[in-house]
């Protein structure tokens, strides 16, 4: 494991209050014991600079993500190539893209359950996302299927709008004997998206998605959920409200989804609201940046060292520097929560957002997952007093997740390309100035 609190000088992590004991941390070479688990439908993303006509001839709806029938996706796919639309064409799927941001950033192993064609051919789309996914990524446990995988047409309005029209393929036929109970026990968080449970009814992904999330529970591993788009959730918010109640522990949504779950348009005030459902919130607000929000210990919160934020809670970030826990864990649980702008006021020309969210999970789950790893290795440590959830503070998440959200912006990948520097060039003053 890359361990974030390795980093030096200018960091993302407390690494001047560095515990004495980390020095019996085993050096970054040696096998480590921690990682994490998602399940995905495997899909590869087609992109395509499209007008709004033809998003409209489509029967497509900007900025949503729907399922198309084979015919529809054959005539979309011809007119695309006949017309010479297509862009770029990567491994794509939201948790298929955090998965292996994660194992990017932290140098590690990520598990990713879903199917693979039986048959590949040099070339094919299940060639490609084999060949895009990171080698720490472990794609041992994919369950093979006679057909094809999912393709997304990811189409750019000229607004910069995405709208994606998944041609499904065998992608929700993941069957529940697919998942290895194993490989869930022993991982810091299981991740999922709310796409897993839009599947026809036949399909065995929901079955296979539950199946994780009671090995979860049984394992005590926490359950992450992102959620997709605002129209996945919009059609059924009560649904998905006692869905996260009951099963998730840690919730990423963008401001859009929050008030499509919430019905709150401020992103803080549904990261709140959020909080009746489960222990930690991700929410990110594209140009507005990113908040977090959690519970910690009342006994153990710690004051930021930051300007006090305004907002629809005054003073929200005044308990930014505490580290989350799950609420369960806590004796007398407080909600703390952060904020962030982003970082450099965000790239100077955006070719488009795909995956910047999934950016920022990837470096949350790194944080959780360092932190799980420095508990084995050092379980007597002073940082593990508690049971805390989080290695670092939320604020420092929120920076780490920022900065990683920007690397994904700059360039045309959803997928980093790789990890972040080691040594940003003076990051204080390159984090305020432009
Ligand atoms: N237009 C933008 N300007 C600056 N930063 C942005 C912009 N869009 C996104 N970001 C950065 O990327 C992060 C995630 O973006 P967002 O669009 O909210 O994610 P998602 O892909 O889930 O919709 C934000 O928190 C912010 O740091
Ligand atoms: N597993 C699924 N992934 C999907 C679906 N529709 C879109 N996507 C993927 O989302 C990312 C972009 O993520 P974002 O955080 O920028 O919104 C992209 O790579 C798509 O492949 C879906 O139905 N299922």
């Amino acid at each position: 494991m890359k361990f974030p609190g390795k980093r030096k000088s200018k960091h993302y992590f407390p690494v001047s209050a560095r515990d004495p004991l980390l020095a019996q941390v085993k050096t970054e070479s040696e096998q480590t014991n921690a990682w994490i688990v998602g399940i995905d439908q495997t899909l590869v993303d087609i992109e395509a600079r499209v007008d709004d006509d033809f998003i409209r001839r489509y029967g497509l709806s900007q900025g949503h993500s729907l399922v198309i029938d084979d015919a529809k996706a054959e005539a979309l796919y011809q007119e695309l190539t006949q017309n010479q639309l297509i862009t770029h064409q990567f491994a794509g799927g939201t948790i298929g893209n955090t998965m292996h941001n994660y194992s990017v950033l932290a140098d590690d192993r990520s598990v990713l359950l879903g199917v693979m064609c039986s048959s590949i051919t040099p070339g094919s789309y299940a060639y490609r996302y084999l060949c895009n996914t990171s080698s720490r990524t472990d794609l041992n446990y994919l369950q093979g299927v006679d057909g094809a995988i999912g393709r997304c047409f990811t189409l750019i309005s000229d607004n910069g709008e995405r709208t994606f029209a998944i041609s499904p393929g065998m992608m929700n036929h993941l069957r529940p004997e697919s998942i290895p109970e194993a490989v869930i026990a022993g991982a810091s968080a299981l991740v999922l998206s709310a796409y897993l449970v839009r599947c026809a009814p036949e399909e065995p992904m929901r079955d296979a998605t539950m199946q994780a999330i009671a090995y979860a529970k049984k394992h005590n591993v926490p359950v992450v959920i992102t959620l997709g788009t605002r129209y996945v959730i919009t059609e059924q918010a009560q649904w998905w409200q006692d869905f996260l109640r009951d099963n998730v522990d840690i919730l990423a949504m963008n401001e859009e989804e929050g008030e499509a779950l919430t019905g709150e348009s401020d992103p803080l005030l549904a990261a709140n609201r959020a909080l009746d459902w489960v222990d930690l919130v991700l929410c990110t607000a594209g140009p507005v940046g990113l908040f977090m929000a959690g519970y910690t210990e009342d006994e153990n919160k710690r004051k930021t060292q930051h300007p006090l934020l305004p907002g629809a809670i005054a003073e929200f970030n005044q308990y930014e520097f505490s580290r989350a826990m799950r609420q369960n864990d806590c004796v007398s649980p407080v909600r703390v929560f952060s904020h962030i702008a982003p970082y450099m006021g965000g790239p100077e020309k955006i070719m488009n957002t795909n995956g910047a969210g999934d950016g920022a999970l990837a470096a949350l789950l790194h944080d959780i997952t360092a932190n799980n790893y420095h508990r084995q290795q050092v379980p007597n440590s002073s940082k593990h007093s508690r049971t805390w959830l989080t290695y670092s503070s939320l604020a420092q998440v929120c920076k780490y997740a920022n900065r990683v959200s920007y690397q994904v912006l700059n360039q045309h990948s959803p997928r980093l390309t790789r990890g972040l520097p080691e040594r940003e060039d003076s990051l204080e003053e390159a984090y305020w100035e432009r």
